[in-house]
């Protein structure tokens, strides 16, 4: 656990980035900063590292005060990830991953595999390895910066914006990887953005900063959404938080309508178009189906998109097992809503 108590950081012009921040940071867990331009998210999230040094209060990690030891030796353990990557425009891409193994002495060989591996890891095509930053996409270089933060296995890794730059079909691929990643190596991420979808959908806990470097408040998205605590946090969350909520409503056990007439099943089963009005042989597309284990978001977009405006539910094998139309979401949002007050 990272523990921020009453920090503070006043820069020498005055400015108050940091004011009496309390905070616990979850081990293994993603907890994102996320606030208005200013409010101090790089600010906290660079103590950490003593990239920057407080000027009041203490953060520990595990218990231990980070002023207690070396900063350098503090900074090898930890990953850090930034916007554009930060990464050495001279060095390869293999050699940028394996930059913290070399300054840890590690031997060439087992240095290269590993950096290696990661490279894989973090969905990046191995003939990318020799290549220089500059011959790499965007997005490449910042699956490049996640594979070097996590080069000498930190515990912790701290991302700031680092997928701001890209364009937001890449930002949604990198976003999908991360959790992905995530679930194999179970960091403590902290991770800083402006961007309060990119927080709700990354973070397992979401620390909402005003502006001062005050905490507005600190709990999981579905939390945030339901119970903002003032309005501050209402209006960062903005207008459309009942739609939000829905990520956080899963298809669970709800009824599902049985499969109409119209939808066209292959023999297996599974959905294949709906059968057009007029009756002839040609299929409209399905549109995006959903599972039983996804969000009622996923049904929502299913039946939107969908021709008949019916969403298709399909089990592990694609096979269809009934559809959802706009009143059973309603329903369940409903009965969620009731549940919770
Ligand atoms: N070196 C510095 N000297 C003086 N003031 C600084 C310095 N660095 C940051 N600040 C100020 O501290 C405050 C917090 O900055 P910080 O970069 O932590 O905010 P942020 O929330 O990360 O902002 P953004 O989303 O715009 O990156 C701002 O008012 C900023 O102008």
């Amino acid at each position: 656990m990272i523990e921020f108590e009453d920090v503070t950081k006043q820069y020498p012009d005055g400015t108050v980035a940091v004011d009496k921040l309390s905070l616990r940071i979850p081990s293994n867990e993603i907890t994102v900063f996320v606030g208005p331009s200013g409010c101090g998210k790089t600010t906290s999230l660079r103590m950490i590292n003593r990239t920057i040094e407080r000027s009041g209060g203490r953060i520990s990690i595990d218990g231990e005060d980070i002023n207690s030891g070396d900063p350098v030796a503090l900074r090898r353990g930890i990953g850090y990830v930034i916007q554009h990557a930060g990464l050495f425009p001279h060095k390869t891409v293999v050699d940028n991953v394996a930059t913290v193994p070399k300054l840890l002495g590690w031997d060439k060989k087992k240095t290269r595999s590993v950096a290696m591996e990661l490279l894989e890891r973090v969905g990046l095509d191995l003939k990318l390895a020799q290549r220089y930053p500059a011959q790499l996409s965007g997005g490449q270089q910042q699956r490049v910066g996640v594979a070097r933060a996590l080069a000498a296995d930190p515990k912790i890794m701290l991302m700031d914006e680092p997928f701001s730059a890209v364009d937001p079909i890449v930002r949604h691929q990198l976003q999908e990887e991360l959790l992905r990643l995530q679930r194999d190596i179970g960091k403590t991420i902290v991770f800083v953005t402006h961007d309060i979808d990119e927080a709700i959908k990354l973070g397992d806990n979401v620390a909402v900063l005003r502006v001062g470097g005050k905490l507005a408040q600190f709990a999981p998205p579905a939390e945030l959404l339901a119970n903002p605590a003032d309005e501050f946090v209402e209006s960062f969350v903005g207008q459309d938080r009942g739609y939000r909520a829905l990520t956080f409503l899963q298809i669970g056990q709800i009824e599902l309508g049985g499969l109409p007439d119209d939808l066209a099943l292959d023999d297996a089963g599974r959905p294949i178009g709906w059968r057009t009005a007029a009756g002839g042989q040609e299929l409209q597309p399905i549109g995006p189906v959903f599972t039983r284990n996804d969000s009622m978001r996923a049904a929502l977009d299913s039946l939107l998109t969908s021709p008949t405006g019916q969403g298709v539910c399909v089990d592990e094998n694609g096979k269809a097992v009934g559809v959802v139309d706009h009143t059973v979401v309603a329903a369940a949002v409903r009965s969620a809503e009731a549940l919770r007050s």
